[in-house]
């Protein structure tokens, strides 16, 4: 049975940084994805998900600096995919990575990643996956073990096998995202991904090489201990998620941890940080 979800229809002006803004608020109290558009973007939230006010607590709808109109309706999933395939633009990292749907060309990058979005966060659009993409381009990958908390699409994921990681570990607590990040990880051929549907709770006993965990600032802090308990001595710790004015609170917290930054990315106010376990 399709989910239904609430469209809401965002028309901003000026649009940067207010729609990051916005996405990062939406994001928080449960909307699921966003499409942008010319005037703005349309952002999703399931309907059980969904109540009267839960616009009531966005703090950027009553700015000053931005003007913000919205109206929204009830959508059939099916309505979304469309939106995607009309939406979807191909990106590319540093000229050396192409992400990039099925029907779009392929420009022969040294890498690329295929991906059909549907519900997931994760085409590479985003500056917290294109700086993780960045930071991973960076590492020696070949048979580390390695874990994507919060997988969205799979897009990191595939990307590590890409780079030559083995075995890996995917889980997002979405079930969507779960479902999504299968199909992808068939679509791009990965045969060393296990896909999970949960969240930190699913960490017991598993030590990783590299981790990577493009989530949000709260959850990065509620979960740093965990993920850090499941890396090896040495071991890398990739966060995004969050803005460049977050980065004492999650150092504070890594530091608790024996964790030692070793480099941070940036893209307009967000930031992505590499750690190190002592
Ligand atoms: C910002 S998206 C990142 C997706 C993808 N990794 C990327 O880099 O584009 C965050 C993902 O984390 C998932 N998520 C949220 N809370 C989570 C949690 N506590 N544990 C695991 N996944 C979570 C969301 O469903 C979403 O797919």
């Amino acid at each position: 049975m399709d989910n239904i979800y609430i469209e809401y229809d965002f028309k901003i002006s000026p649009k940067e940084p207010a729609t990051e803004i916005l996405v990062a608020e939406l994001g928080e109290v449960g909307f699921e994805s966003f499409v942008e558009n010319e005037t703005g973007m349309l952002a999703y939230i399931q309907k059980n998900d969904w109540f009267e006010t839960i616009l009531d607590d966005i703090f950027i709808l009553n700015s000053d600096e931005f003007e913000i109109e919205y109206d929204f309706h009830e959508v059939a999933q099916t309505n979304w995919n469309e939106e995607w395939e009309k939406n979807f633009e191909p990106i590319q990292v540093d000229d050396l990575v192409s992400i990039r749907a099925p029907f779009h060309e392929n420009p022969n990058l040294q890498y690329q990643i295929i991906i059909e979005p549907k519900m997931s966060f994760g085409t590479g659009h985003h500056e917290t996956t294109h700086m993780m993409i960045q930071h991973l381009l960076e590492l020696d990958l070949k048979n580390k073990k390695v874990l994507d908390m919060g997988c969205g699409t799979g897009i990191l994921a595939i990307f590590a096998e890409i780079k030559g990681a083995k075995p890996i570990d995917a889980i997002d607590i979405d079930e969507w995202c779960y479902t999504n990040s299968i199909e992808n990880v068939e679509r791009n051929n990965c045969n060393h991904i296990t896909v999970y549907q949960g969240d930190a709770s699913l960490l017991t006993n598993q030590k990783y090489d590299v981790i990577i965990a493009n989530i949000n600032r709260n959850i990065l802090l509620a979960d740093m201990k965990i993920y850090t308990n499941c890396l090896e001595k040495d071991g890398i710790l990739l966060l995004s998620g969050f803005y460049e004015e977050d980065l004492p609170i999650i150092d504070e917290e890594a530091s608790k941890n024996q964790l030692k930054l070793q480099k941070t990315k940036t893209k307009n106010q967000w930031l992505s940080a590499h750690y190190k376990k002592q």
